[in-house]
């Protein structure tokens, strides 16, 4: 991307899109397009027309979606899947009449079969039962990814998808209800070392396996594969490193500070087993993660404890 190209990055203000803002700002990126959903509400056809029109960006990073963890995508089905297609038909569209030079949408490995096989590859896509808990939001981001591939072969368009896995970091959500694993049990814990209790109730039995990668690698992967991929297959994006929900809890603990006992509520979902996702497509390509999940985590609790605690 040139350096004066205009960006235009969706969901700017999100755990993706204000990463992704950090690093084009570090890169000295300085013609960034950037508008709150108050402002240009995605899902509204006109809305987004009018703003493409308008606003003509040469390249565009896709990271404005409806997001949530399990309760949510298992509470709120329609929001998830109304939401998620609107904003990519219109902003992938859109993309196309204005001829914006190339797009990323970042999808998630939550697209994959509930039983794929581990690690999975990028190829094991529509190949079997998605996880219910996420089915909505997963058959939005294939419907995306399926998008981008038909524009580029029908209209030469260079559109490519990627599939972060689980992700965290500064600016996460951590509403108690709606937010993902790693940043609510940042939460608990603190607030339990805070009021002293004896101990913490998390969700599920703790024993699904997880992947984490820190928010700004995801950023530096999706800026590398914005300069050198030109496929039109997704693209993982991940650590390669899964843990227990039960031993992710005894680190975030151990980070915070709580000594007390972490119970497990089995009324609540667990989701799906395991997704490692295979991260060899990228790393052949030349990308690897540099965070490691002790330094993001702590980095992370520093972050909460001086913007959210
Ligand atoms: N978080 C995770 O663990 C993972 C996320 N992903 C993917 O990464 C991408 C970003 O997720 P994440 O950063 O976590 O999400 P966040 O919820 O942190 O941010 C979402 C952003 O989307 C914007 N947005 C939502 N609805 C609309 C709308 N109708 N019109 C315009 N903008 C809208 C919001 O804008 P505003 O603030 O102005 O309302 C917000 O900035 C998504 O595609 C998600 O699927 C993939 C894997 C894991
Ligand atoms: C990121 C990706 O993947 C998401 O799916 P998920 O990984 O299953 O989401 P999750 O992070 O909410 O849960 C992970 C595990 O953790 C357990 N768990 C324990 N205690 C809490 C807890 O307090 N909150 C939450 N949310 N989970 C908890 C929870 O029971 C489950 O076993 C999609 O929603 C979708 O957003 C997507 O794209």
């Amino acid at each position: 991307m040139e350096n004066n190209a205009k960006i235009f990055v969706a969901g700017h203000r999100g755990l993706v899109g204000s990463a992704l803002v950090r690093e084009l700002e570090r890169r000295g990126f300085k013609n960034l397009v950037l508008r709150k959903s108050s402002e240009v509400d995605l899902r509204d056809q006109a809305a987004a027309r009018a703003f493409f029109e308008a606003e003509r960006p040469d390249y565009v990073l896709l990271a404005a979606a409806k997001v949530g963890g399990i309760v949510a995508n298992n509470s709120f089905p329609a929001d998830f899947i109304y939401d998620n297609l609107m904003i990519q038909n219109n902003v992938i569209h859109s993309s196309y009449l204005v001829g914006v030079k190339k797009l990323l949408m970042l999808g998630s490995t939550c697209i994959y079969p509930k039983l794929a096989p581990q690690p999975i590859r990028e190829e094991s896509l529509l190949t079997g039962p998605l996880e219910p808990t996420n089915e909505p939001y997963a058959i939005a981001k294939i419907a995306g990814i399926k998008m981008c591939q038909s524009y580029n072969r029908q209209y030469g368009t260079r559109f490519i998808s990627a599939m972060p896995t689980n992700l965290y970091g500064p600016n996460d959500n951590f509403d108690l209800t709606t937010s993902h694993v790693l940043p609510a049990l940042i939460r608990r814990f603190h607030e339990a070392k805070a009021a002293g209790a004896a101990d913490v109730t998390i969700w599920g039995t703790g024993t699904p396996y997880r992947e984490f990668v820190h928010v700004d690698d995801v950023a530096r992967a999706s800026l590398f594969l914005m300069e050198r991929y030109e496929g039109w297959d997704p693209v993982n994006i991940g650590s390669g490193e899964e843990l227990t929900i039960g031993e992710l809890a005894k680190k975030v603990a151990a980070v915070v500070g709580f000594t007390g006992k972490t119970l497990f509520d089995s009324s609540k979902p667990d989701g799906t087993p395991r997704k490692l996702c295979d991260v060899s497509r990228i790393h052949e390509l030349g990308w690897r993660h540099e965070i490691e999940l002790e330094e993001g985590l702590a980095s992370t609790y520093r972050w909460y404890l001086e913007n959210r605690a």
